[in-house]
């Protein structure tokens, strides 16, 4: 059963035991709540005997009565609690579990799950998705289980007082649950149509508010809202249609249980008049008759928000079926060279981007990546990071294949200048310490001055402790890049990776900078992905790419003399260079 629990709702083991704890003590509850039913019949027989038989009624009667009542309120008392404590502490506990899981579980994801997912489903995920996971295990599951166990000890329990009458009863239930089961398909596809429109409902309305700028700029304010509005209505429209669908096929289970009564009736009434029932009996049936459905009907409610439950916990297992990205949790390589052989990579199926290519990048040299845009610089350096596993080949780093080592044990080892820098709204102080967590704020301030950010930061009107916006929207792009050097220079890692570090210089920026990159450079093993002349002048080798395949691979001075992508962009930027000056 644990097993069952754990993979049909992706549940821990631990919280699968607890769900069956919670199952255990919400069916003694619903027995026990049979306990003033019971005080109930026996009160009634009493009082039938002294109508039938004339009899006076004794005093001891009215204290059992007394002390039975006060007996069944502690006992149910003390059953919901502990069933409350149980279920609902047991419950916020695996919740969080399951949050802290699903975030581990993306740690170790590889970046082309991100590609293909939108950050707003994915955060729906972690949080909407367990919340409501969260209500209906404390709400629904453990109800729809306890119910089934209660309702089948009390129906046994009932027939065995008076199978024709329990007959006359139960006929209905199957039937109802048959009605239940068959329209349950057409409510799931229901569920799922309206559980997808909200999230594109979702979706667009972050797109919306990540766009604004975009959106404004190009004064597409009227088109967004267009769509906007006409996603909301499919949304209002299917979750009209859905609840209505819903509602009519629930409703039609709930009409056939009704069907109960009448039966009982009449075949009470016919027993009686037989002879075969006493009227305390027909009286016991037609009183439970009003309340033994309640258990049917809130399983059946709780069934239809089950179905909600399925879509949401496929939703997980997917996230959780991801292969992910694992390995060696200590490594220390022998050297820092970085070793691509015959690496083939592609984004999407059968569309090559890497084809078979073939490099060395050494420690103590500098090694430039150019090309054409769109031509690979920036993949590979995604791969030599392990953002992305490559598809054929290996890629080494001091002679240890990378698939072999954790990704987060693999980046201790770089220092990373993205083209698009990323930063934290948080100070400059904590955007720049997230190259070595535990630097001093001397330590921070000393790569900011090398970075050249000291004359910016000291205008800002908090300086290092200045909050910088999400994703440094106070800075200019200059700027930001300058951070993201000030990091790097902070962590100071063997292996240095400049994707377009100083595009968004102005030329003294620019020399200061490099100045600062030539002192952190320093005998570590530099990847530099670089459009400028200027920036890869100095390289010790050249990999020049074209449509994701190397073309040329050697050292500048002999590149120079032959008739490559090398040498025509040192024409061009020399032609470029004269005509700037005249
Ligand atoms: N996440 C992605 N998903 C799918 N295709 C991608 C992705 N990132 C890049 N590509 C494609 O892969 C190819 C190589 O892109 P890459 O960014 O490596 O080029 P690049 O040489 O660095 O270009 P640039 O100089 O313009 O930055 C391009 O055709 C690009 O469209």
């Amino acid at each position: 059963m644990i097993k069952f629990f754990q993979r049909y709702f992706a549940l821990s083991e631990s919280g699968a035991k607890d769900l069956r704890t919670a199952i255990f003590s919400h069916t003694l509850l619903n027995l026990s709540i049979m306990l003033p039913v019971m005080l109930a019949f026996i009160f009634l027989e009493e009082y039938l005997n002294i109508l039938e038989k004339n009899i006076s009624t004794d005093d001891n009667s009215l204290w059992f009565y007394l002390i039975f009542s006060i007996f069944s309120f502690i006992i149910m008392y003390a059953i919901a609690y502990i069933d409350y404590a149980k279920l609902y502490t047991k419950i916020y506990t695996e919740s969080s579990k399951r949050r802290i899981k699903l975030a581990e579980t993306l740690r170790e994801l590889p970046m082309s799950f991100f590609s293909k997912k939108d950050t707003a489903d994915l955060s729906a995920v972690i949080m909407e998705d367990t919340e409501q996971i969260e209500g209906l295990f404390s709400h629904a599951v453990p109800q729809i289980f306890a119910a089934i166990i209660s309702m089948t000890l009390i129906s046994f329990a009932m027939f065995l007082y008076d199978w024709r009458m329990s007959l006359a009863m139960f006929w209905v239930v199957p039937i109802s649950f048959l009605v239940f089961y068959l329209s349950k398909k057409r409510m799931e596809n229901g569920h799922y149509e309206v559980y997808n429109q909200k999230r594109i409902v979702t979706e667009t309305i972050q797109e919306g508010i990540e766009m604004i700028q975009e959106i404004k700029g190009y004064n597409q304010e009227s088109t967004y809202m267009q769509s906007l509005d006409k996603e909301l209505d499919n949304f209002e429209n299917k979750l009209i249609k859905g609840e209505l669908m819903g509602g009519a096929l629930l409703n039609s289970s709930y009409v056939v249980l009704k069907l109960g009564l009448p039966s009982i009736i009449f075949v009470g009434a016919f027993l009686f008049i037989e002879n075969k029932i006493t009227l305390f009996s027909y009286l016991v049936f037609l009183i439970i008759i009003g309340r033994i459905y309640d258990p049917f009907i809130e399983t059946m409610n709780n069934f239809a928000a089950l179905l909600y439950l399925k879509v949401r916990i496929n939703r997980i297992k997917e996230m959780d079926s991801m292969s992910r990205q694992t390995g060696l949790k200590e490594f220390s390589p022998d050297n820092f060279d970085i070793k691509f052989k015959n690496v083939d990579f592609s984004y999407q199926e059968n569309q090559k981007t890497l084809k078979n290519i073939n490099f060395t990048a050494k420690q103590g040299e500098i090694t430039a990546l150019i090309g054409t845009s769109g031509s690979g610089k920036s993949t590979i350096a995604k791969l030599a990071t392990r953002f992305w596993d490559i598809d054929k080949g290996q890629i080494l780093l001091g002679n240890q294949d990378i698939k072999e080592i954790s990704p987060e044990i693999l980046l201790k080892y770089f220092s990373i200048v993205f083209q698009d820098v990323v930063l934290f709204n948080t100070s400059i102080m904590e955007n720049i310490r997230l190259g070595r967590k535990n630097a001093t704020d001397d330590e921070v301030k000393e790569a900011a001055r090398l970075a050249q950010c000291t004359e910016f930061i000291n205008k800002l009107p908090k300086g290092y402790e200045t909050v910088i916006g999400e994703n440094g929207e106070k800075l200019s792009g200059g700027e930001r890049q300058r951070i993201s050097i000030a990091r790097a220079l902070l962590k100071d890692a063997p292996i240095i990776l400049l994707d377009e570090a100083t595009a968004n210089l102005d030329a003294r920026n620019e020399r200061k900078i490099q100045q600062a990159i030539s002192e952190l450079i320093k005998n570590k093993t530099v990847l530099i992905i670089a459009h400028r002349m200027r920036t890869i002048i100095n390289a010790d080798r050249i990999i020049s790419l074209e449509a994701g395949r190397i073309v040329e691979n050697d050292t500048p001075q002999v590149l120079r003399t032959q008739n490559g992508i090398f040498a025509s962009m040192i024409n061009k930027q020399q032609t470029f260079n004269k005509i700037s000056i005249n």
